[in-house]
């Protein structure tokens, strides 16, 4: 939330650049700032960068969408973030069927395209009038969502969070478990009170029977096992959500099989990241983003050869390493990106010199130094792929 006395900031989420204008000309005139966004994946990240006092959100953002269902998503999307952010949608082709189930979705209201400039001006002061004042403290780190694969579970997720469903999430260390359990819920019937259990440290379960989310569920003792099983058992069982790091076979033989009957009903399994390149790219883009903001230095760039080398990196710790690499890259303006090599070196991680190296050196042995298709692998001209060889002698 901005200072009381800075002028309120309106983040405005349309693609259609026309469109865009005219909100700003509207707006400034009426001594609000505004940040525009073409897509979901920049609201985001404007949303976690900059302190918005409230969103206007075209349901349909993209191109040629009608159904207004990306809209409803981001909506949920932002609304985990900031829980209390005013929302108005913005709806043309899709009506009000779309715009009522908006409002039940957290909307605080919504106008239909094309709208009358006062009267939306009037809505937006009365909503802003009734803001806080001070620094509202950040909701949960926004989850970016590129990819089919992850798009899948969160949906999924999504689905369930409104239900009483005891949930199970594999996936490995750092891949976004906890991120997406704190998403449901957040989106859970009653969100708010959530115990955080950690197994490890676990001799005895919660008298309180709410929202709890265990973490390394593998490690609860037999005991705390059994006890866990008795209470989902119960008429009024809690509402848990498990997180493991360990294969969902290997859990399903690690844990009590009663608790696993009860508790693993649905199992999301999150894909390690080296197999979900589009997030990668668009978790690049968030991350620097956001770092930039955070510590007031420029993004650092990213051009197709260095996001060739991430995409081909090894994360040990999924997107926990991915999010200190543009960290770090942001904070010394060089990226270092960890070895391609399956088991690592042993000198830690390779710079961008050594990692493009090997990237070129790997496409040209694949295609028996056949530099128009290594080009095409690599994303390259011919010229480009030429000059690369010429630096690193190859
Ligand atoms: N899709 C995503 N979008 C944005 N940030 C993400 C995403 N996935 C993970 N992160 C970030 O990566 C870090 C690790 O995520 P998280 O703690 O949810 O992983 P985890 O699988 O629970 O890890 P562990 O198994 O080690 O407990 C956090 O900073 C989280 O905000």
């Amino acid at each position: 939330m901005s200072q009381p006395d800075a002028k309120p900031l309106l983040l405005f989420v349309d693609d259609d650049p026309d469109i865009q204008s005219a909100a700003r000309l509207l707006f400034r005139h009426r001594r609000l700032e505004i940040v525009c966004a073409n897509d979901a994946q920049s609201a985001l990240t404007q949303l976690a960068t900059h302190a918005v006092d409230l969103v206007l959100l075209d349901l349909n953002y993209s191109r040629g969408a009608t159904s207004g269902a990306e809209g409803l998503t981001l909506l949920k999307d932002m609304l985990v973030l900031r829980p209390e952010l005013p929302v108005v949608v913005v709806t043309g082709h899709s009506g009000v069927t779309i715009a009522v189930e908006a409002m039940r979705a957290g909307a605080r209201d919504f106008v239909m395209k094309p709208w009358h400039n006062d009267r939306l001006a009037t809505l937006i002061e009365k909503l802003l009038a009734g803001r806080t004042t001070g620094r509202e403290t950040a909701g949960e780190p926004a989850m970016i969502v590129a990819s089919a694969a992850l798009g899948r579970i969160v949906g999924e997720a999504d689905r369930l969070a409104p239900t009483r469903a005891p949930i199970v999430i594999c996936g490995p260390p750092g891949s976004g478990k906890t991120l997406l359990a704190r998403r449901i819920l957040a989106l859970s019937r009653d969100a708010g009170s959530e115990t955080l259990i950690r197994a490890e440290e676990c001799d005895t379960l919660p008298e309180e029977h709410g929202n709890w989310l265990i973490r390394d569920v593998e490690t609860l003792t037999p005991t705390i096992q059994r006890r866990l099983a008795d209470s989902l058992e119960r008429v009024n069982p809690p509402r848990v959500i498990a997180v493991s790091s360990l294969d969902r076979n290997v859990l399903e033989a690690r844990l009590d099989p009663r608790l696993m009957l009860h508790l693993g009903m649905v199992v999301l399994t999150i894909p390690p990241l080296d197999r979900r390149p589009d997030d990668i790219v668009a978790l690049v883009t968030h991350f620097s983003h956001y770092f930039a903001t955070r510590h007031g230095l420029p993004e650092p760039d990213v051009d197709d050869v260095c996001l060739a080398s991430l995409k081909a990196a090894v994360w040990p710790q999924n997107v926990r390493s991915l999010r200190a690499t543009v960290e770090r890259a942001v904070l010394t303006g060089t990226w270092h990106v960890p070895s391609c090599e399956r088991h690592g070196s042993a000198d830690g991680p390779a710079t961008l010199h050594d990692t493009e190296r090997m990237l070129v050196e790997t496409a040209l042995r694949k295609h028996g130094f056949n530099v128009t298709q290594a080009a095409r692998e690599l994303g390259l001209t011919r010229p480009a792929l030429y000059r690369r060889m010429a630096r690193y002698g190859l």
